[in-house]
């Protein structure tokens, strides 16, 4: 392990338990490959530490990728090793390590010890998440239902996490994910949430996993989240389109509250004296991009559906290429400045990596594919 390692490396056949590509970055070097925990589930992450001479375990963030039959590795140099999988299909071939990234660096910081964080790649961009924040019965839920429900394959709903009692009509995983309080705080602990807040009395949070699931879909994620996770959110790399929604008046707002019928009177004032609060804080310049009132339901709807409509960006001519990305075994790898070349007997595809946002904790966008021969010469 003294010497020097080559920027990439390519992997070869899994074997139980061994690591299969090593990288060096800086002072460090990146043994990727072979199982975590032994589990055979995903792929395992070690780092050895040139100036100590010693390996590190370091804690691993972010969905880990499961094992495939061998992996290359490209090392960026913003802090993050490119890995593609071999023999994977095109929406799980694509994953990036960070190793020094902002994310990384604060999660270091924090633990006072080693970390890494897995995102997974997606070619293109998809249109940004959407965060729809305010007071509690303005009618959020109403109008992402009509959203979803005029839309079926172009939104997809995050589905929360909350410590509060189902309601009569929810049902489990498709209006929250209803959680014990301490498994909460214990997967909020381990990073498996994207943002997270007290509201009311309970917790509610948003896991990585219920944003990954619906990119997953390529559906655009909309987040029904009060205003301090919408704080949250505006700091993080997710870049969203954030949207505040009004009662026309304090009286509607505890009209509609109450004629909802599904909270009890302490939980309707505790929800009308926290709806000043965050009325107010919604009004904070550069927290949202648009403010909507909800007068007339049907006029605020077609409202929302206008300045949705104004940012889509669907369908770049890259996605079709990404049905057919694959890479076999058998492939070389070469990299200039922000382009990474894979060849293989086949043809070749050629990825830029130069306008790569988001990331750990979530995925990691902007990846494009050049250019693809098919033909083998
Ligand atoms: N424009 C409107 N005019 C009259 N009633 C409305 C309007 N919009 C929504 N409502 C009604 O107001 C009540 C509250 O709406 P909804 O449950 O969608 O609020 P919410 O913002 O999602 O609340 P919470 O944050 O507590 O989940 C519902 O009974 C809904 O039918
Ligand atoms: N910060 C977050 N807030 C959330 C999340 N899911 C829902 N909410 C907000 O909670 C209140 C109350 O919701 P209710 O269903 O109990 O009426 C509402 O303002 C939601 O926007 C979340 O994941 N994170």
């Amino acid at each position: 392990m003294g010497e020097e390692s080559p920027e990439y490396f390519v992997g070869h056949h899994l074997e139980s338990n061994a690591y299969q590509t090593v990288t060096a970055i800086d002072d460090k070097i990146y043994a990727i490959g072979g199982s975590e925990d032994n589990s055979n589930l995903s792929i395992g992450v070690k780092v050895f530490d040139k100036l100590t001479g010693t390996w590190l375990d370091p804690t691993v963030f972010g969905t880990k990728p499961t094992l495939s039959n061998g992996h290359a590795v490209v090392a960026l140099n913003n802090g993050r090793l490119l890995i593609l999988k071999t023999e994977s299909s095109p929406d799980d071939c694509i994953w990036f390590l960070e190793v020094d990234t902002p994310f990384v660096k604060e999660k270091k910081k924090l633990l006072g010890a080693d970390a890494v964080a897995w995102s997974k790649g997606v070619i293109g961009d998809l249109p940004k998440p959407i965060v729809i924040s305010g007071p509690s019965g303005v009618g959020k839920g109403t109008l992402i239902s009509m959203l979803m429900m005029e839309f079926p394959s172009t939104f997809g709903f995050s589905v929360s996490h909350t410590t509060r009692a189902p309601r009569e009509k929810e049902i489990i995983g498709v209006h929250y994910h209803f959680a014990e309080r301490s498994k909460m705080e214990k997967d909020i602990l381990d990073g498996k949430f994207l943002e997270y807040a007290l509201v009311h009395g309970n917790l509610y949070g948003t896991s990585i996993e219920a944003v990954e699931v619906v990119s997953d879909d390529r559906k655009r994620c909309i987040l029904d989240i009060d205003v301090q996770g919408a704080t949250f959110v505006r700091s993080s790399a997710l870049e969203a389109v954030f949207i505040f929604i009004c009662p026309p008046s304090d009286e509607e707002l505890e009209k509609r509250l109450r004629a909802r019928g599904t909270e009890s009177e302490d939980q309707v004032q505790k929800r009308l004296r926290n709806a000043k609060i965050e009325l107010e804080r919604g009004k904070s310049p550069g927290l949202f991009d648009h403010i909507l009132v909800n007068d007339g339901l049907e006029a605020c709807y077609q409202n929302l559906k206008k300045l949705l409509a104004l940012d889509e960006n669907n369908n770049s001519p890259c996605q079709q290429l990404m049905e057919n990305f694959k890479i076999p075994i058998s492939h070389s790898l070469s990299k200039v400045d922000d382009k990474i070349s894979i060849t293989f007997p086949s043809g070749m595809f050629m990825l830029d990596v130069s306008s790569l946002k988001g990331g750990a904790p979530g995925r990691t966008r902007g990846l494009t594919i050049d250019s693809q021969v098919t033909a083998a010469a």
